[in-house]
């Protein structure tokens, strides 16, 4: 199969297999190829040249219904819901049972819920579900659907540890059951705990086919990136004292936010993390302005009581907002990439020697993405057409070089590669040690244990735990975020 983008060969002659009851990963550095290839599998866009069979017959979708009615469905990496459909609404959409009463509807989707071991009323709205839980409602569709060759483009990205065990519980069901999966991932723990068999893409061309379960991370990671990535990080050593932000009695989120309490000093990480549900996206809005609920029993910058209402607000006290959430990164998709990263008006507090000089800017844009491997023959190219990962890493470049004081990143590195990562910490690091407090949010805890010279523990909207790195471990931190609930 070959593909080309405007002028760029994204895929350059794939050779792929697909068997029954297998996960196949599908690995490789962003903008590899990895989603256009899942895109002309679903029937989302068309391949140059090539030809696909399934189960023997001649497969060429024209549109992803088409694929679906040939059994192929998606989960696609930006996949959206309707939040005004229900769940069985939701499960149901495409298929007969639309028709059907919602009372008859809600029966059969409380079956399939069940069956997937999941705990979710069929009559809840989409809208109030967190992404987790939507992505879990996506894979009962696509068997409500039966679908037989299931497509996941980098769905649990953002996703706790908890999550990522009950999406790969249903996603062993699905192959248990005789469909086969393509899933795309940067997590490798994720690809060597769920995939059969994975192969790696690179630069459009299938370079290695590897059995992930018999292979160290590290092992992975040397084949899909030809050299090592060192995998282990640890935080800076942290010695400044004084708080940089202070947080007292935040009450905020409609009653939710209870009476939280933390500092942030200068030069320091500290990580925020729980289950869902716990808070941690809930602090963010409160601290950037968003919620308008939030009161704060004392707000300090540098010792001074500030009132932040509105992003702008927090940008004014040096306060930047990298948020989870694609549609509030901040990216305008026909804006130049060399614009968007050297725009960071409204960014910085002081448009000062590097950003003034339009060559000098242009020089350390180039800079930027070298360091950060984006993949693109143009500079001026849209941002709006890099892959998904390589747009992640302009929006969080864009703060990097801000002169914002705290930082704070809501799953900085989410679909970025392993590789690139790497370099992503160096670069956090490098802002500590000039001074920069970051606030990390965050579901990974190896990457947090790597990053933070503290980490608080959130569950139901109250801080349970602050643990020193020190003292911390994957599992207290899992311990604190599941305290007494059972899962
Ligand atoms: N619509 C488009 N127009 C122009 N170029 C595109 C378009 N879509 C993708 N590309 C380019 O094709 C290449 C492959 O992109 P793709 O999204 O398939 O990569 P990927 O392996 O999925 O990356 P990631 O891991 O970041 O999601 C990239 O260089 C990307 O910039």
């Amino acid at each position: 199969m070959t593909k080309k983008h405007e002028h760029l060969r994204a895929l350059k002659g794939v050779d792929l297999t697909v068997v029954r009851g297998e996960v196949l990963g599908l690995l490789g550095e962003n903008g590899a190829g990895k989603s256009t290839l899942l895109s002309i599998l679903g029937g989302w866009d068309t391949a140059d040249s090539g030809t696909m069979m399934l189960a023997g017959e001649p497969y060429a979708p024209s549109n992803p219904d088409e694929a679906l009615a040939c059994g192929v469905g998606s989960i696609r990496q930006k996949f959206s819901v309707d939040p005004t459909l229900t769940v069985a609404q939701t499960i149901f959409r495409s298929t007969f049972h639309a028709q059907k009463s919602e009372q008859e509807q809600n029966e059969r989707a409380a079956e399939l819920l069940s069956e997937a071991g999941l705990k979710i009323s069929p009559s809840s709205l989409m809208g109030d579900l967190v992404r987790a839980e939507q992505a879990l409602i996506e894979v009962v569709r696509l068997v409500a659907e039966e679908t037989q060759l299931v497509l996941m483009d980098e769905v649990a990205a953002t996703f706790n540890d908890y999550e990522i065990f009950q999406f790969h519980e249903m996603t062993r069901r699905l192959v248990s059951e005789g469909r086969s999966v393509i899933y795309i991932t940067h997590r490798l723990d994720e690809i060597r705990s769920l995939a059969d068999r994975a192969v790696i893409l690179e630069d459009g061309i299938i370079s290695h086919e590897i059995v992930p379960g018999h292979m160290s991370a590290e092992d992975i990671a040397f084949k899909m990136f030809r050299r090592e990535v060192s995998m282990h990080q640890q935080p800076s050593d942290f010695v400044e004292e004084t708080p940089r932000l202070t947080i007292e009695n935040l009450n905020g989120a409609q009653g939710f936010l209870k009476n939280v309490n933390f500092t942030l000093a200068r030069g320091e990480v500290l990580g925020l993390t729980g289950l869902r549900r716990s808070g941690i996206n809930e602090i963010a809005s409160a601290l950037v302005g968003v919620d308008e609920t939030a009161e704060f029993g004392a707000l300090r910058i540098n010792g001074e009581d500030v009132t932040i209402s509105s992003p702008e607000d927090a940008v004014s006290y040096g306060i930047g907002y990298l948020s989870d959430n694609d549609d509030e990164l901040g990216l305008a998709n026909e804006r130049s990439i060399a614009k968007t990263l050297m725009d960071s008006a409204g960014i910085t507090k002081d448009e000062g020697a590097g950003f003034l000089h339009e060559v000098s800017a242009l020089r350390e844009v180039a800079e930027q993405i070298r360091k950060l491997h984006i993949k693109t023959t143009n500079i001026q190219g849209e941002v709006g057409k890099l892959s998904g990962g390589d747009q992640q890493k302009v929006a969080l470049a864009r703060w990097i070089s801000s002169d914002c004081d705290i930082l704070i990143l809501n799953h900085p590195t989410r679909g970025i590669d392993v590789s690139a990562k790497v370099e992503i910490y160096k670069m956090l690091k490098d802002l500590t040690a000039e001074g920069v407090s970051i606030l990390l949010i965050g579901s990974d805890m190896s990457e947090l244990m790597g990053l933070c010279n503290r980490i608080a523990v959130m569950k139901d909207g109250e801080i349970v735990a602050i643990q020193e790195h020190r003292d911390a471990t994957e599992d207290t931190l899992m311990e604190a975020a599941i305290g007494d609930s059972i899962i």
